[in-house]
């Protein structure tokens, strides 16, 4: 029998992008669809792609409204998913795809996010070690950020091996859908079109404590980020290029292993053969995630590149291979590795 699956935040990029793959679920009957200035609209006008749900109109994001559904997926700005959540039973399988239940820290959130902290979920990227485990039969699952996503994929594997040192740097650049549809003066078309531009820069990016928790979980010590993140002119996509130390005596041939070992069963990520590099244009629309690790020797560096759909991989694919798993059903249930191209 198919779970039904409500959308908070239906209006929206993310809430899109949720009810696209949700449309081509096999287990899954979409119920209802909320918004928030566009409650009472009809979805049509709002995510013209979407065309088996042009005329559904959105309700009001009330828990009234989303109760009564085996799934709730929240696509709301940040902190206005605890109050909606903590209304929903204990039965109800939650989905956060905004920040709010990431961090474990609650210094870090408050540092970063100015406000209080509303706790902390099983986290929905299935491929670090052990979240598997935390995911399967949860009933509330936070799902990641986009680049943590992105970042976090490329550099596990050298920490899990422990063949870098405790220091990671990256340099990330995102499509301007990450931004959200809500208009920005930095993200128009005049400013963003033949323009690459960064943002965050010095460590203000409310990504790098979840980058740091996910990294140094995975290290067993704390790994610090160096993080910055640039706008790019594409409407989709991240490519994260990070780097760290390589640990004294590690070789390229370690480094490849290490990331083979890593990806050999998952099936969304490829670790692409060496001499092939991760685009963006190759994970459009998927839920894959493209990897490729070199070993630099004359800096002892190692250098791992992501690329991943920041509203798929990024975003509502994470969700609903994490919803797979918390159902027990197949992970890979409604999910695609297919981009489109060219
Ligand atoms: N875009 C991305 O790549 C990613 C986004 N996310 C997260 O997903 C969430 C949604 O982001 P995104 O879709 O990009 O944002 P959008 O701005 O595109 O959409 C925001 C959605 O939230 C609704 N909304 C706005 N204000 C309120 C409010 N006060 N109460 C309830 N609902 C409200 C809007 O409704 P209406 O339009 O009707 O006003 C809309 O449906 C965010 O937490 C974001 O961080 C996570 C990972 C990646
Ligand atoms: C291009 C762009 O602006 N990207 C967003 C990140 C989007 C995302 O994943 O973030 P949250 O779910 O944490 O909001 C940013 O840098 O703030």
């Amino acid at each position: 029998m198919a779970v039904r699956a409500a959308v908070a935040g239906a209006s929206g990029y993310a809430g899109g992008e949720v009810l696209r793959l949700l449309l081509g679920h096999p287990g899954v009957e979409i119920g209802a669809l909320t918004g928030h200035s566009n409650a009472g609209q009809a979805l049509g006008g709002l995510q013209p792609h979407l065309t088996p749900l042009a005329g559904r109109v959105l309700e009001p994001t009330e828990a009234e409204v989303l109760a009564g559904h085996d799934v709730v997926f929240l696509a709301l700005p940040h902190g206005q998913s605890a109050a909606v959540a903590e209304q929903l039973g204990e039965d109800v399988l939650v989905i956060d795809m905004g920040a709010d239940f990431r961090l474990a820290d609650a210094a870090d959130w408050e540092r970063f996010y100015g406000s209080e902290h509303a706790g902390t979920w099983p986290y929905g990227l299935p491929e670090l070690p052990g979240a598997r485990g935390a995911l399967t039969g949860a009933r509330r699952i936070a799902v990641p950020g986009c680049y943590p996503t992105a970042v976090s994929l490329a550099l596990f594997p050298a920490y899990a091996a422990d063949i870098a040192e405790p220091e990671a740097v990256i340099t990330a650049a995102s499509g301007t859908s990450g931004a959200g549809k809500t208009p920005k003066a930095h993200l128009l078309g005049s400013e963003v079109m033949g323009s690459m531009s960064p943002y965050g820069v010095g460590g203000g990016h409310r990504h790098t404590p979840e980058m740091i928790q996910n990294l140094s979980a995975v290290a067993g010590e704390r790994i610090t980020v160096s993080f910055t993140p640039t706008l790019a002119p594409m409407a989709r996509g991240i490519l994260a290029t990070c780097s760290a130390k390589a640990r004294p005596g590690v070789t390229a041939a370690d480094v490849r292993a290490a990331y083979e070992k890593a990806f050999a069963d998952e099936p969304f990520v490829r670790l692409l053969p060496e001499g092939q590099w991760p685009a963006t244009a190759s994970v459009y629309g998927s839920n894959a995630a493209q990897i490729q690790v070199a070993y630099d020797e004359s800096a002892h560096r190692i250098i791992a590149i992501s690329a991943i759909d920041n509203l798929t991989k990024g975003t509502a694919g994470g969700a609903v291979q994490s919803m797979n798993i918390a159902l027990g059903l197949d992970e890979t249930t409604g999910l695609s590795t297919i981009g489109v191209a060219p």
